[in-house]
């Protein structure tokens, strides 16, 4: 059985970790994760709040001893990303301890320095992927990324011995499905034709069968793996960028955004700290809980309201100024198809000059078009995930940072 939470030190490895949810996952685990000993923050591009660990901030008297770049533990003369390694004193419920940050700049498609950043990992909470619905990267890329990236990441748990692997899958994995059947308020067990086109959420759906399918393998030792995903719906709140560029679009609109969706059309969004925090719990109660949780799915859910993806946004952008025009869509749907289409045409065109790559394509007009809901107590039952922050928290948190950024880059 596991020792009490207080003397254990454990090794957590977040991959993606300066990204959008995987920012939060890292601060939730500072906060909220009694057994962390070291915290390695692994991602191709280090974020700039990194820095702000060092120089004390929310976790109480924070120090930084042992900084500057330090090789991790090269194994068996691999090569390894340099790290920057800082001591913080975080002050929790149960006291002050001592937990080791450790920025780690790596690329989850090299496996040799995925492998050297799991080495002596208990847990691996794998959010790093290329999330591309707008023509950004290549399909071969991000194949690579999210498909071979997580194949390493599960190959490393197997060659290192770290036995707990939590993955952010999404709801992609089931839809909508290419000929946009809806997902009224479905489940895990609701049945859905999960058929894909696109790159992305093909990438998802075998990412996560990988995943899922490794459950049970022998690590390194002789213990088994144990995996789960977590399937996000729409996440929303602090540092959610298609937020940002909606606002942006509003303020140079004059104000106005011209509504183009039905408001019939219900899209799930759910609160990024819950995701986080789910994320967390998950992590915790995988190894208490392996013979009920190893190789399950799980969608992410909260109290968010069910609405169509404007009007959803409104809740937000419209405390900040904007006003949403039109009870009905503005714009016939075949006009937005034109545009759409037209939209694909110009990125080709422009390609070798410029990434022209705006919101609307064909894909994101089906998406957005296509209702997709979630209705589930799955996690609630099987590891007592309950939302950490209710909608009005959730939704006050994301109009500050909405208001703080000011359409601005940030
Ligand atoms: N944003 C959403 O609405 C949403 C919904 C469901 C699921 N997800 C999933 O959640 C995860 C995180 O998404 P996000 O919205 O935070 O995206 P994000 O782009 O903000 O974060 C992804 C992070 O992964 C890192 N990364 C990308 N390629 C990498 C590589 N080769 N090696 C190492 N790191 C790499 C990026 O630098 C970034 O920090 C993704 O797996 C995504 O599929 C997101
Ligand atoms: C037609 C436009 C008029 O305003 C609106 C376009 C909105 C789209 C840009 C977004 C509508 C639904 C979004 C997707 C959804 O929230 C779930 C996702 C899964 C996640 O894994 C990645 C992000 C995304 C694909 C998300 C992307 C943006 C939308 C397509």
């Amino acid at each position: 059985m596991a020792d009490s939470a207080q003397a254990q030190k454990l090794v957590y490895l977040v991959t993606g970790g300066c990204g959008f949810l995987g920012e939060h996952v890292v601060r939730m685990l500072l906060q909220r994760e009694p057994r962390l000993g070291e915290l390695r923050v692994f991602d191709l591009h280090l974020g700039p709040w990194l820095e702000e660990l060092k120089t004390g901030s929310r976790w109480g008297s924070l120090w930084r001893g042992g900084c500057g770049r330090f090789p991790i533990p090269s194994q068996a003369g691999i090569p390894t990303p340099a790290v920057e390694q800082m001591i913080l004193v975080s002050v929790h419920m149960d006291g002050i301890r001592p937990v080791r940050v450790t920025a780690i700049q790596g690329d989850v498609t090299q496996a040799h320095e995925v492998a050297a950043a799991v080495a002596g990992a208990h847990v691996v909470i794998h959010t790093a992927g290329l999330v591309d619905v707008f023509g950004r990267a290549s399909p071969k890329i991000i194949h690579e990324v999210n498909v071979q990236g997580t194949r390493n990441v599960i190959e490393a748990c197997v060659q290192t011995g770290t036995r707990f692997l939590v993955y952010t899958s999404s709801m992609e994995v089931v839809g909508p499905n290419t000929k946009g059947d809806p997902f009224y308020r479905g489940n895990e067990d609701t049945p859905y034709e999960a058929v894909h086109r696109h790159p992305y959420p093909c990438s998802k759906a075998l990412a996560e069968w990988l995943v899922l399918e490794a459950n049970g393998r022998k690590v390194c030792g002789g213990l088994p793996l144990v995996t789960c995903a977590l399937r996000p719906t729409g996440i929303y709140g602090e540092g959610h960028q298609i937020m940002r560029d909606f606002y942006r679009q509003g303020l140079r609109l004059g104000g106005r955004l011209f509504r183009a969706i039905p408001a019939s059309v219900e899209h799930g969004r759910v609160y990024v700290g819950n995701v986080a925090w789910m994320h967390v719990l998950a992590a915790r109660e995988l190894e208490r809980r392996a013979a009920l949780m190893g190789g399950q799915v799980y969608f992410c859910y909260d109290g968010s309201p069910y609405k169509s993806y404007e009007d959803f946004n409104m809740e937000f952008l419209g405390p900040c100024g904007l006003r949403l025009v039109g009870t009905r869509p503005l714009v016939p749907y075949w006009l937005l198809v034109f545009l759409a289409a037209l939209n694909v045409l110009l990125q080709w065109l422009l390609r070798p000059l410029l990434l022209y790559a705006p919101l609307l394509n064909p894909y994101t007009l089906a998406v957005a078009n296509t209702t997709f809901t979630v209705s589930t107590d799955k996690a609630q039952r099987h590891f007592g995930y309950e939302p950490l922050f209710s909608w009005e928290d959730s939704r006050t948190r994301t109009i500050l940072w909405v208001q703080a950024t000011g359409g601005s880059a940030q």
